[in-house]
Formats: structure tokens, sequence, C-alpha cells
């Protein structure tokens, strides 16, 4: 039985390509509460997820955040929506919690469409939750990089991000001269014209606010219902067709447990043309499934031809031109509900009109665009490490979107460092707050991008690991270059190489999840030290 529209709980959906400031926004949203329960589901591309520990601070709980580990969420995790939404749900009834509402931050790489079509398809969904808004971050800075060559395949999803947003922030404004951010306001608008323009710093100020650019209050992007199935469908026509076998498999009170006979059965329906997208939008839209509506709205919604999409046209100019004359606050919320409807009755009446015809195989070609996680034990030497960065970066940066990672810098073992990188642009610093007792220092970074070589990856940055040096020998930074420099007691002989004894014996991974579990100095046969990393 669906829930009444203002009952369900509103489900934001946050896009916007690598390292535009998804996470960065989530926080600033999460820092601003404004007494709300706020819940996060994430869902990261790379193969270790380094945003959880970035979120999880600024959440009431722990608990408030699910990930999605597995996968992009519009190629092969829709599913998994239903089970996070599943999971969230019940987490909050064992606490005896509710929540206000729900942020969805998808994968830079994402296509925000069947995420959003997951909503109205899935008929436990879209019973229990809204789609609010779906919210785009663009990264002013590499915008036109991004809409040029993002990802590499048949589709630019930097593309599809920015035509399927209600709300387009346009973020690190700080970054960019006059010229370039009217041109990325002028590539933006050239995508989506009614999508509500906001520009933006989000990097905060020490005490939270936002750089520069307005001050983003919180009801400016949540719980503002711009989602609208109208406008998705304009951006694309077969917005509501799935394009996913499993689509169904999730579309049940269950959860997805449904025997596979009945499963056919409900396939043949759909083969028919009883679309259940159709029948669960159309009795979202029936005004009996929600009584305080139906007192205000004594007419059924318009499911059909053109006469009736007329009357739905006139109804909605009423219901504008009675918010104009300036309505109490119930008038107005039955004109939002009445909004509300009508919007699923088109849905359903769009969807059944259509033959059920699978949306286009998923065209998100991420062919050569992946992601390598690489963990490694043992403190980072910082020196090393930023020359690891700038040769990769200063070689690869148009190949590499992105890359970020915790990090435990010898010397400083006590602080947890993050470092943040964007194309060629890095920023690195201490996390926001510490290792949290029982937390493993351990270095884990990860880089999203096209054509990677994950051995020499794995090998460089392990090559990074601090080790002891042999007998005799210390290590000194020249005042201006930091550069180390070794001298040996000895002799007083003074090298810029590193004595070659600490070499790390580096054993590249299959995946990030086959972590070594130690990094060990030892004596090499010559007497040299080595550093063997036990798998
Ligand atoms: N200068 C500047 N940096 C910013 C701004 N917003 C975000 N950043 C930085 O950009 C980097 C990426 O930000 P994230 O919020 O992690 O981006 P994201 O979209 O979540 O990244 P992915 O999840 O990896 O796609 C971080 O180093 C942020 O601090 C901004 O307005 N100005």
């Amino acid at each position: 039985m669906p829930k009444p529209e203002a009952l369900k709980i509103p489900v934001t959906l946050v896009t916007g390509f690598l390292g535009a400031g998804k996470t960065t926004l989530l926080n600033h949203i999460l820092r601003q509460k404004a007494g709300k329960r706020v819940a996060v589901i994430e869902n990261e591309v790379g193969e270790i997820n380094i945003d959880n520990s970035l979120v999880v601070e600024n959440l009431l709980s722990k608990e408030d955040l699910v990930s999605m580990d597995r996968g992009c969420v519009c190629c092969s995790l829709r599913n998994d929506i239903v089970g996070a939404l599943r999971e969230l749900q019940s987490r909050a009834t064992s606490r005896a919690i509710s929540y206000d509402a729900i942020l969805l931050e998808t994968t830079g790489l994402a296509d925000p469409a069947p995420v959003a079509f997951t909503f109205f398809a899935n008929s436990w969904i879209s019973a229990n939750y809204r789609l609010d808004s779906i919210l785009c971050l663009v990264d002013a800075q590499h915008l036109r990089r991004h809409l040029e060559d993002a990802g590499g395949g048949d589709v630019n999803e930097a593309v599809n991000q920015i035509a399927f947003a209600d709300i387009i922030l346009l973020n690190k404004i700080d970054l960019v001269s006059a010229e370039e951010l009217q041109s990325a306001r002028d590539m933006v608008r050239s995508i989506n014209v009614t999508a509500d323009l906001v520009e933006v710093s989000l990097a905060l100020n020490e005490d939270g606010s936002v750089k520069e650019g307005k001050q983003l209050a919180w009801d400016r992007l949540m719980g503002i219902n711009s989602f609208s199935i109208e406008r998705a469908l304009q951006v694309d026509p077969y917005f509501m067709d799935s394009d996913s076998e499993d689509d169904s498999q999730g579309d049940r009170e269950d959860g997805g447990n449904q025997p596979a006979e009945q499963q056919q059965q409900q396939e043949e329906q759909q083969q028919q043309g009883a679309a259940p997208q159709a029948a669960a939008a159309e009795q979202q839209a029936s005004p009996a499934a929600d009584p305080a509506a139906a007192a205000a709205s004594p007419q059924p919604p318009a499911v059909g031809g053109k006469r009736e999409r007329e009357e739905e046209e006139q109804a909605v100019q009423q219901a504008a031109d009675c918010g104009t004359a300036g309505q109490d606050a119930e008038t107005e919320a039955i004109l939002l509900k009445q909004r509300q409807q009508q919007q699923a009755a088109t849905a359903a009446r769009l969807a059944a009109q259509r033959q059920p015809k699978r949306r286009r195989k998923k065209l998100h070609d991420l062919s050569g665009v992946g992601s390598v996680g690489i963990t490694a034990r043992g403190a980072l030497d910082k020196y090393r490490f930023n020359m690891f960065m700038r040769d990769l970066l200063g070689e690869k940066a148009r190949d590499i979107f992105r890359s970020k990672g915790v990090l435990c810098i010898h010397g400083q073992e006590v602080t947890k460092f993050v470092f943040q990188g964007v194309h060629e642009t890095i920023c690195f610093g201490p996390a926001a707050s510490g290792w949290q007792p029982g937390e493993a220092q351990i270095n884990q970074v990860v880089f999203i991008g096209r054509n990677l070589d994950r051995k020499a990856l794995a090998e460089g940055f392990r090559s990074c690991v601090w080790v002891e040096l042999p007998e005799g020998w210390s290590e000194h930074h020249d005042p201006r270059s930091k550069q180390p420099y070794y001298v040996n007691s000895a002799t007083g002989g003074k090298q810029w190489q590193r004595p070659q004894l600490a070499c790390a014996l580096v054993q590249s991974t299959q995946t990030s999840h086959q972590q070594p579990t130690a990094l060990q100095p030892r004596r090499g046969s010559d007497g040299e030290t080595v550093v063997a990393v036990q798998g």
C-alpha cells in the first residue's frame, strides 16, 4: 500500500563527474542537518572506499551510512538500491528512529537516468520513497575536459549528469577566472536550460561555511520536490523503459526473493503491455490511495489521450493561478499534492501507452576506464610519495581522472592524512578527524582513469613506504628544496640518492582486496635491508 506522498522519505540523488565535489557537498549538508536525521547511501567506483570515512564523521551515527561497493550503481547495482534502502529501514526500525531525508551519492561515472528510474519502476521503493531532486555537481575548473572526453566510451556521462539535473551546483569557482566561469556557465546552459544553477565554492572555511559563493541553506537543496518525470522524459524519451533484466527482481514487497515462476508471470505481463510501473504509478496517482488528496481533488487524475492531457494542463494552470493569488499554506499543500498526482498520472499514462520496450542496453562503455586500489602497510616517506605523484601526474594527468587516499606518513604517524586529486590538482592534508580507535594505520589509495597500469602503480606507490636506512646512514633535508640527502657518519660522505639498501620488494596484488598483511624489514643475503611484503 503506497504511503501518501507527504509521508514518503525524500531521496536526493547526488550526481556529478569524478571529483566534482559530491562528498564535499554531502558533508556540507550533513553539517547543517537543520535538526533532521539524514541517511547516506554511498556508491564509489574505486576498488577501495575512501569516502565512507570522510562522510561518517558528520553523521549522527555510523549506522546511517550504507555503502554499495560492488560496482557502479547505474550499471549493475540498481537492485542494490532496494537492498540499501531496506538495510537503512531495518537499522532505523531497530533503533526506533526514522529518516527525514536520504542522500544517494552515485559514482562520478554514473548515468543518473537508470538510477532515477528505479524510484518509479520498483513498487516497494515508490510506495515508501520519493525522488526529491537530482542534484548535479559540476567542476568549473575541469568541465571542458570532462565534456570533451569523459570516460572515453560511447556516452559521455558528464553530459547526462548535467542534462538530468534539477539543480546544478557549478562548483570550485574559486579555481577559475571570470572568463572561465562564464564559459563553464555557458557550457552548462547549453546542456540544461531549466535547472536551478547555483555557483559555489564548496571547499569549506574553518567555520564550516561555504567559501565565496552563496551560503547553501538546507532548504535550497533538500525537500524541494523538484524532480519531474516530464522533464526526465524530455531529456530521454526512454526514461521509463527498463534496460535491465534485473529490474523486476527488486520490484517486490519481499525485496527480491520471488520464485522464478512468479517472475516469469510478471515478465509475461510486461510483454502484454501491463507494465508494472504503470500500475504502480497509477496507484500512486489515484486519490483513493490518499484520502486527504481525494478530498482535495474531486476529479480522478486524467490518464489517457489528448483531451485528458489538456484537462491536466488546465488543472495545473488553475493550480498555478490560485498560487499567484496568494493562498494559505493548506491550499499550497493541496496544489503541491495535485502536481505530484498529475506527475504520477503522466508517468502512468506514458508508461501504459508505450509498448514496454527495453531502455537501450547500457551504452555506458567504460572500456579502458577503471580503478586501481592499492594498500600499503608501513608509514610512507612523504618526499618519495610527493615525487611519485608529481611524476605520475606529470605524465598521465589527462588519463588519471581521479586519485584519492588515506595515508600514514613517517614521523607523523598519529595524524591521518587524506589526499585528493582531480587530474593534476592535488590537495593533501590532515583528515578532519584522526585515526579512529582500532582503525588500521595503513595507506590506501585509489586511482580512477583510463588505461591504468595496475602493476606500475602498485609498485610505484609501495616504493614510497619508508624503510630504515642501513647502519651508519642518516637522513637530512635541504632547507630550501626540502629534498632529503643522506650522510654516512663513518665516512662523512653525503649523497642525494637514498642508500640503495632500502628497496621495497613489491608484489603487485591482483585486486585491492588482496592486501599485504605485513611489511617487515629484514636483512638481505648481501647485508642489504629489504622489505618483504607478505601477502
Ligand atoms: N578549491 C576547491 N576545491 C574543492 C571545492 N569543492 C571540492 N573541492 C575539492 O575537490 C576534491 C574532490 O572533492 P570530492 O567532494 O571528494 O569530489 P567527489 O565528486 O565526491 O569525488 P568522487 O566521489 O571521487 O567522484 C577534494 O579535494 C575537495 O576538497 C571547491 O569549491 N574549491
